[in-house]
């Protein structure tokens, strides 16, 4: 088992560094002392767990999803499946008018994922901003997914024990928007894909935030760093409840390398399309495909 990198921020003199360094190395890193109240955390987790309690007929009123909703099994539109349940939602204060397709998501839940979904753009913002200083390229990142327009998702996933030991809960995929922001209860599940291609398990931690890079910042950084591939495993004795914040950008931004990030004469290694051609691209694609492969220059796809 390799150690994930654990980035202190209250340390913010080593944090930026360690944050790059993670990104480069692993596409993945776990947050502490990110200032993010337990009570508010604890609170959108009994939220969570109140609905996925309701009757089976209930928790499908608000379903299936399309893309946003309840989805039970079913992961995405092409035939993926996990043992997993789950709610897929905008986090788009502008899209809540959707609120009445989703009848037995209780206000509640809408007033504490509001709170929570603020706290974490934040906290995601701030580590954006520290990708940018040590980078040395301004705040090109933290103000796609801060822009009003920015289309960013989250997610919750409730895994119920397994019968059967490490089946797939949710199959291996890399996230398409630029970083995810995920929190687990204290159950297992979660590995992600080291360069060498062996799954590292992902210990939970209920007090901390993980990090993952996702397809859109490998573009924006030409390859220096690299999606994560992930994915949940299943268990037999404890339901896992993961609350994941999805930063994307909006829908017209073209998304291509920072200029000032390229060395003279470099290249950027992908056709250039906006966020929602990839987007669009993306929910064609099965989960476990190289959703970048099409954009790449110089290869037959
Ligand atoms: C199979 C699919 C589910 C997904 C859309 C897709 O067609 C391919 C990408 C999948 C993914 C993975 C990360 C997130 O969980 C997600 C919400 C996303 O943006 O891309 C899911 C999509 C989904 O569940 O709708
Ligand atoms: O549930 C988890 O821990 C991870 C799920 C995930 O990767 C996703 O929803 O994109
Ligand atoms: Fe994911």
């Amino acid at each position: 088992m390799v150690e994930i990198p654990v980035v202190d921020l209250s340390d913010a003199i080593n944090a930026k560094k360690l944050i790059v360094e993670a990104c480069r190395e692993f596409g993945f890193f776990k947050v502490i002392n990110h200032g993010i109240s337990r009570e508010l955390v604890a609170m959108l987790e009994s939220e969570a767990v109140n609905f996925f309690e309701l009757p089976q007929h209930e928790k499908d009123r608000s379903g299936p999803p399309s893309p946003f909703g309840y989805g039970n099994t079913r992961i995405g539109p092409n035939g993926d499946t996990g043992w997993v349940e789950y709610l897929l939602l905008s986090s788009q204060p502008q899209l809540m008018l959707h609120k009445p397709h989703f009848p037995t998501i209780p206000e509640p839940f809408w007033l504490v994922m509001g709170e929570y979904t603020s706290a974490v753009r934040q906290l995601l913002m701030g580590v954006l901003d520290s990708i940018c200083e040590e980078l040395g390229i301004g705040t090109a990142l933290s103000g796609l997914i801060g822009n009003e327009r920015s289309d960013s998702c989250f997610r919750v996933n409730h895994y119920p024990p397994c019968p059967a030991l490490n089946k797939i809960g949710f199959g291996e995929h890399t996230d398409p928007q630029i970083m995810s922001v995920l929190r687990s209860c204290d159950a297992p599940g979660l590995q992600i894909c080291l360069k060498n291609g062996s799954w590292d398990p992902v210990p939970s931690d209920p007090n901390a935030f993980y990090f993952a890079v996702g397809d859109t910042l490998q573009v924006m950084t030409n390859g220096r760093f690299k999606s994560v591939k992930h994915r949940v495993l299943t268990n037999c004795i404890k339901s896992r409840v993961s609350m994941i914040y999805f930063g994307g950008p909006p829908l017209t931004e073209k998304i291509r390398p920072i200029c000032s990030l390229m060395e003279e004469g470099e290249e950027s290694m992908y056709k250039k399309f906006t966020w929602s051609e990839y987007k669009k691209s993306a929910y064609k694609s099965i989960l476990g495909e190289d959703r970048l492969k099409r954009f790449h220059k110089n290869k037959n796809n």
